[in-house]
């Protein structure tokens, strides 16, 4: 079976339970998926979860493996990880830092590390921030390196938290196209967006997260419609379509029960 699926997902912290057996829709190579869903909702814990970086009940299978169980070299490899945000107290120049990604745990020649992270950086157009030190840029050059740092190694599964929150209108585009490509050659791509215009342009599905569990799923038209909406966030939404057949959310206000 080739995919993500996750099953039966439960996170607690303490006492209190965050995701409470959540099963997600299997997702396929190819496909870009937003996972949204109000603040606090358990969207970082479940990408954690799915990274094996957070102990959780239930099961992730990756193209029929169970995660769990893989090794966790072979795990690095398998999985790029983009977190919401990079440290900025690095001593790291931008490239250095991706070139530390791209060697963990492997055995790689220096100069064929040096022109791999480099063409990624190239690639995303911050070639020219190679040489600042991490703790040097900007909220929104940051990311872009931190994008680097997770598709360097190339990986089957990229899983993406909130990773437009810093980027200018260009930077997103340029970022979402890069997602869209990586899906293209058959990647499974998952991230959280909270931006809810984004994920009906770009996502092929989009899996609402709230009360610890999956609200709701499906493509952009059957997610992003005001009775969801007024359910998951407490909004009054109203969903129109634009130009090009793209579905837009207009909020006008919060949803007065009754
Ligand atoms: N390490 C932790 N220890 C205790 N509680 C935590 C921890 N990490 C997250 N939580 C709690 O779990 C809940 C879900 O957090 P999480 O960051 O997964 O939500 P989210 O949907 O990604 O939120 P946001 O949209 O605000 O980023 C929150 O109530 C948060 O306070």
């Amino acid at each position: 079976m080739q995919g993500l699926l996750a099953q039966g997902i439960s996170v607690r912290y303490g006492a209190r339970s965050v995701l409470a057996g959540l099963d997600l829709p299997l997702l396929r190579p190819g496909e870009v998926t937003v996972l949204a869903g109000p603040n606090a909702a358990g969207k970082s814990t479940l990408l954690r979860a799915i990274a094996q970086l957070q102990p959780h009940g239930g099961q992730v299978l990756l193209d029929g493996q169970d995660l769990a169980h893989v090794p966790m070299r072979d795990r690095a490899r398998l999985i790029g990880f983009m977190p919401q945000s990079l440290p900025s107290s690095s001593s790291l120049v931008a490239l250095e830092s991706v070139i530390a990604a791209l060697r963990a745990g492997e055995t790689l020649g220096a100069r064929q590390a040096d022109a791999a992270a480099m063409a990624v950086l190239d690639k995303l157009g911050i070639g020219a921030l190679a040489l600042e030190p991490l703790s040097a840029l900007s909220g929104g050059q940051r990311q872009m390196v931190s994008l680097a740092q997770a598709i360097v190694r190339d990986p089957r599964l990229l899983l993406l938290d909130e990773p437009t929150s810093a980027l200018d209108l260009a930077r997103q585009v340029r970022l979402l196209s890069e997602l869209r490509r990586l899906a293209g050659e058959g990647r499974i791509v998952v991230a959280v967006l909270h931006d809810l215009a984004l994920a009906a342009q770009w996502a092929d599905r989009i899996v609402l997260i709230h009360g610890g569990h999956t609200h709701a799923e499906g493509a952009p038209e059957q997610v992003l419609t005001p009775q969801l909406l007024a359910q998951v966030y407490g909004v009054e939404a109203r969903v129109e379509r634009c130009s090009r057949g793209r579905i837009m959310v207009l909020i006008d206000g919060e949803h007065a029960p009754g």
